[in-house]
C-alpha cells in the first residue's frame, strides 16, 4: 500500500493460508443445469438471471457445460423470456465494450418451459428438456448436476419439491447431484415453517437444501467474522463492558412497488427482520466458532438465537406508510407494518444488558443498511467529550460499502478543542479496482460451482452462508408471538409519511433503550 501521491493504491498480496479452509478438490465432470422456477417473476428478472449473467461473464458459467432453464405457468416462448430479462442484465465492470455481445450469448443458454407447479405433465416436459440437454453434452447418466432455484412464493414449495422429487431428479451415483435453493420468507410463523421444513425434509436431505438469505452474500456481511475474529482491536471491546447498544438498520426509500399483494401477507418483520437483519445480528453477536466449517459457524449462530429473550410489547414500534393501501392488491383496512423498530435482548455473558435495536422500513427518507455499534461514554472524561458524541463503529452494508469509526480528536489548529471525526475505510476508494460481487452471485456460486477460496480450490456446495433448519426454527421462535399479536390486530401500526424517518415513536424507543444520537456530525461517503 503506498500513499506517495496522496492516493491509496492496493497491492496484490499472496492469499492468506488458513488451515481450516483447505478442502479436497474433487472434480465434478457432468454438465450442470440451473433451473429457475418462477422465471416469470420479480426476483428472477431482477436478481437471479442478472446474477447468472455476471457469473457467466466472469467465466464461472461456461456455455459448454452449463445450461439454464426457466419454468413458470405463464405461457411465453424462449424469446419472450429473454426479452423480459434482457434489460436487467447490467454490464460487468471491465466488460462494458462487449456487453451487447455477451448478453446475446448468455441469453442463448436459456430455455423456457411452461407448466403448472403441481402437475406431472409440466415437470415431465421439464425433465425431458433437461435430459435432452444432458444427452447432447454426452454427460454420463449419474454425473450431471441439477440445481433447482425456487424463485417462488413459499406456498408452492411443497408441490414443487414433490414434483422435482418425482420427475426431475438426477441419479447421483456418479458424482452428480440434485439440489434445491429456497427463498425467504420460509413460512409465516414457527408452526408453518416447521411444517414446510418437515414436508421438504421428507423429500430432500439437509445437504441438498440451500435456504438462501441474500444478506449473507453481501460483501460486508461476509466480512463480519473476519473483522471480529482476525483483529486484535475488537476482541477486548466487543462486549457489555464497553458497548452501550447496537443498531442494525435497513431503510428503503421506495414502497412496495407492485409487490403489495405479496407484502401484505408478510409485512416488514417477515420480509426483512426475521431473516436478513437477524442473520446480521447473529454474526455480530456470536462467539468465535471452533473453525470455519459450516456446521461450526452455524452452531454458534443458533446459540445466539436461542439466547434472545422474548420481545416486550413496550419495546416495539410498528408503522405503515401513508398511501400503502392505495395498492389495489392491499386491503383498505390492512394493519400490515411496513416499518418496525424493536429491541432484542441477548441473555448471555457477553451481551446481558446491551440492547440490539433493530429497525427496518420501506418508503423512508433514504436507502441504506448498516450496523452501528455505539460505545459507552469514556469514564472520568476530562475533555467533557459528551458534547461531541460517543465512539461509534459503523459498518455500512450498502450503498457505498464502508466501515468507519467515529472518534474524538483534537480540533486541528491553534485551538484546544475536541471535535468528532472518523477513521474511514470506504471500499469504493480503497478497493478501486475490485469488483464487489452482488450477493446473489456469490451465493449461487456457493451452491454448485468450483472456485478459489482464500487461495485454495474447493468444491462449492458450501452451506456456511445458508440457513440451517434449526437456525430457522430458532429465528421463528423469536418473532412468532409478536407476529401473532400483529395478525390479531393487538399491536397497531402507526401512520408515517412517505419520505420521512418513520414514526417519531421509533426514535424515542431507540433513545429510551440507550442510543445517544450525535448531533451536528454526519459521515459523508468520500468521493473519488
Ligand atoms: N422480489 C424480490 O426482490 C425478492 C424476493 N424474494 C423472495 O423470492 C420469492 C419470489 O419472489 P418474487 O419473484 O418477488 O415473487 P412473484 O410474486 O413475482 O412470483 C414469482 C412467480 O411465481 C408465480 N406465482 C406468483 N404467485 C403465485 C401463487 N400464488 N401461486 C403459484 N404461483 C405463483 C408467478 O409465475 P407464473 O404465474 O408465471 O407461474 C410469478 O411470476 C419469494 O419467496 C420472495 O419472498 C427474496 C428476496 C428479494
Ligand atoms: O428480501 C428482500 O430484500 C429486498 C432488499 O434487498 P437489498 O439487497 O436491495 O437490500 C427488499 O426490497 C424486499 O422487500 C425483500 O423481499
Amino acid at each position: 500500500m503506498g500513499s506517495g501521491s496522496g492516493q491509496w493504491s492496493v497491492e496484490n498480496r499472496a492469499p492468506v493460508r488458513t488451515e481450516s479452509l483447505v478442502s479436497e478438490y474433487v472434480p465434478e465432470t457432468g454438465c450442470l443445469s440451473i433451473i429457475v422456477l418462477g422465471a416469470s417473476g420479480d426476483l428472477a428478472k431482477k436478481k437471479t438471471f442478472p446474477a447468472l449473467f455476471h457469473l457467466y461473464r466472469q467465466g464461472f458459467i461456461q456455455s459448454q457445460d452449463v445450461h439454464i432453464f426457466g419454468y413458470a405457468r405463464t405461457k411465453i416462448s424462449d424469446n419472450d423470456l429473454r426479452d423480459r430479462i434482457r434489460g436487467y442484465l447490467t454490464p460487468c465492470k471491465g466488460f462494458e465494450s462487449t456487453h451487447e455481445e455477451d448478453v446475446g450469448q448468455f441469453l442463448q443458454l436459456i430455455k423456457y418451459v411452461a407448466g403448472a407447479y403441481d402437475t406431472e405433465e409440466g415437470f415431465r416436459s421439464l425433465d425431458k428438456e433437461i435430459s435432452a440437454y444432458e444427452l447432447s453434452k454426452n454427460s454420463t447418466e449419474g454425473s450431471s448436476r441439477r440445481l433447482f432455484y425456487l424463485a417462488l412464493p413459499p406456498s408452492v414449495y411443497p408441490p414443487v419439491c414433490k414434483m422435482i422429487k418425482s420427475y426431475c431428479m438426477n441419479k447421483s451415483d456418479l458424482g452428480g447431484w440434485t439440489r434445491i435453493v429456497v427463498e425467504k420468507p420460509f413460512g409465516r410463523d414457527l408452526e408453518s415453517a416447521e411444517e414446510l421444513s418437515a414436508q421438504i425434509g421428507e423429500l430432500f436431505e439437509e445437504p441438498q437444501i440451500y435456504r438462501i438469505d441474500h444478506y449473507l452474500g453481501k460483501e460486508l456481511v461476509q466480512n463480519l467474522m473476519v473483522l471480529r475474529f482476525a483483529n486484535r482491536f475488537f476482541l477486548p471491546l466487543w462486549n457489555r463492558d464497553n458497548i452501550s447498544n447496537i443498531q442494525i438498520v435497513f431503510r428503503e426509500d421506495f414502497g412496495t412497488e407492485g409487490r403489495g399483494g405479496y407484502f401484505d401477507q408478510y409485512g416488514i418483520i417477515r420480509d426483512i427482520i426475521q431473516n436478513h437483519l437477524l442473520q446480521v445480528l447473529c454474526l455480530v453477536a456470536m462467539e468465535k466458532p471452533v473453525s470455519l466449517k459450516p456446521e461450526h459457524v452455524r452452531d454458534e449462530k443458533v446459540k445466539v438465537l436461542q439466547s434472545v429473550l422474548p420481545i416486550e410489547d413496550s419495546e416495539v414500534v410498528l408503522g405503515q406508510y401513508e398511501g400503502y393501501t392505495d395498492d389495489p392488491t392491499v386491503p383498505d383496512n390492512s394493519n400490515t407494518p411496513t416499518f418496525a423498530t424493536m429491541v432484542l435482548r441477548i441473555h448471555n455473558e457477553r451481551w446481558e444488558g446491551v440492547p440490539f435495536i433493530i429497525k427496518a422500513g420501506k418508503a423512508l427518507n433514504s436507502r441504506k443498511a448498516e450496523i452501528r455499534v455505539q460505545f459507552k461514554d469514556v469514564p472520568g472524561d476530562i475533555y467533557k467529550c459528551k458534547k461531541q458524541g460517543r465512539n461509534e463503529f459503523v459498518i455500512r452494508l450498502q450503498p457505498s460499502e464502508a466501515m468507519y469509526m467515529k472518534l474524538t480528536v483534537k480540533q486541528p489548529g491553534l485551538e484546544m478543542n475536541t471535535v468528532q471525526s472518523e477513521l474511514d475505510l470506504s471500499y469504493g476508494q480503497r478497493y478501486q479496482e475490485t469488483i464487489i460481487p452482488e450477493a446473489y452471485e456469490r451465493l449461487i456460486l456457493d451452491t454448485n460451482l468450483t472456485n478459489l477460496v482464500y487461495g485454495f480450490y474447493r468444491i462449492r456446495g458450501d452451506q456456511q452462508h445458508f440457513v440451517r433448519r434449526d437456525e430457522l426454527k430458532a429465528a421463528w421462535e423469536i418473532f412468532t408471538p409478536l407476529l401473532h399479536k400483529i395478525d390479531r390486530g393487538e399491536v397497531k401500526s402507526l401512520n408515517y409519511k412517505t419520505g420521512s424517518r418513520g414514526p417519531e415513536e421509533a426514535d424515542k424507543l431507540a433513545e429510551k433503550a440507550g442510543f445517544v444520537q450525535t448531533h451536528g456530525y454526519i459521515w459523508i461517503p468520500p468521493t473519488l
